[in-house]
């Protein structure tokens, strides 16, 4: 795919189609909040709505959340349709990646799990995923080990490497394709690694993906 392509795939990818997170993928974090890890993967649904490009705007904390944290995560943009796909036959079917937030209002998701309700109000809210550009599958060859990190005003908070998924890629894909079909724009949030934790208005979040992405966001409140 040329930079143009990409480019032009990018702008796709943000406003239309569906984003499937994966929750619970790294011990590491499974250890931080308590969590077993799982023996199948735990999904859940961010709309596109809540996408965030870089230089667009501030991530605006949900009205009446007291705690709103950063999960960075690598995204697997789907390049051809995905239905019921076996493993091996998942990576040619990946047109990229990008770097993402999954930014989680933990209060109001602890809420939730206290009634047993679902995650929405926790991961949905506008603005609470932002993005890198679009990297190409040829940029990044092999997404089985490269490192991610998110740092708070200059503070390492995550260092991770997605070799440490509980499941890796082609697996995670397989598995969603035999529940639902994915389609080309489709983004595949993979999980965070440990270091998760809260923000606050003026802060200034930077994460990156090895040495192919850096992006920055700044961090409101709103009224
Ligand atoms: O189970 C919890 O308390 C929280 C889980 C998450 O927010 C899951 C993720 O989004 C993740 O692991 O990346
Ligand atoms: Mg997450």
């Amino acid at each position: 795919m040329s930079r143009q392509a990409g480019q032009n795939f990018n702008k796709f990818v943000h406003w239309g189609r569906n984003v499937v997170a994966v929750g619970r993928n790294y011990r590491d974090h499974c250890a931080e909040l308590g969590h077993a890890v799982p023996t199948k993967p735990l999904l859940f649904m961010k709309p596109p709505s809540s996408y965030l490009e870089e230089g667009s705007g501030p991530i605006v904390i949900p009205r009446g959340c007291r705690s709103c944290h950063h999960e960075v995560e690598l995204g697997v943009v789907i390049g051809s349709v995905c239905g019921d796909v076996h493993e091996d036959d998942v990576m040619p079917r990946v047109a990229g990646y990008a770097l993402a937030l999954d930014m989680t209002a933990r209060d109001f998701q602890e809420e939730a799990k206290k009634s047993g309700g679902p995650w929405t109000m926790a991961k949905c809210f506008d603005t609470a995923l932002p993005v890198s550009r679009f990297i190409s599958a040829k940029e990044l060859s092999d997404p089985s080990g490269v490192k991610l990190w998110c740092k708070v005003n200059e503070e390492m908070r995550q260092n991770g490497s997605t070799a440490d998924m509980v499941f890796n890629i082609p697996y995670l894909i397989s598995y969603i394709s035999q529940y639902f079909t994915l389609h080309p724009g489709d983004l595949v949030l993979t999980g965070t690694p440990a270091g998760v934790g809260p923000v606050h208005p003026g802060d200034v979040i930077s994460a990156g993906l090895g040495d192919l992405i850096t992006m920055k966001f700044t961090v409101a409140q709103k009224e």
